[in-house]
């Protein structure tokens, strides 16, 4: 299974404590993440990340590629709906090449829960 995971600031912890509950179906993953969120999940739990551009920076549009090419089988990326963020077109654009490539994506903690233990049975 290769997954990207992606976590706006405010979310991070989330990221961080869903990921706490995932752990051997993580480790066993090959992960993607953009930078920030991949730094830390690291630092928390010790998983190999592949670390791309930090989101405002690229990132996003960086897993949107590797997606597009069939690099991926699912996007874990919670999002912030409460804060506007300055690369909005490229959130867009990677939320809508999972859509055209029919790949799974939550943008919720309660939708990756449901993904991550479909994943770990
Ligand atoms: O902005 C992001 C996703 O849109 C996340 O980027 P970072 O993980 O580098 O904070």
């Amino acid at each position: 299974m290769r997954l990207a995971l992606i976590a706006h600031d405010h979310k991070k912890d989330d990221m961080i404590a869903l990921a706490a509950d995932f752990l051997p179906l993580l480790r066993r993953c090959t992960l993607l993440a953009t930078g920030t969120t991949g730094a830390r999940l690291t630092a928390a739990h010790g998983l190999t990340v592949e670390r791309m551009l930090s989101g405002p920076m690229g990132g996003d549009l960086q897993i949107g590629a590797r997606l597009a090419v069939g690099e991926l089988d699912g996007v874990i990326f919670l999002r912030d709906p409460m804060t506007p963020q300055p690369h909005e077109p490229d959130i867009n654009a990677l939320v809508r090449a999972c859509d055209v490539h029919d790949v799974p994506c939550a943008t919720n903690v309660a939708t990756a829960r449901l993904l991550l233990g479909q994943w770990s049975a």
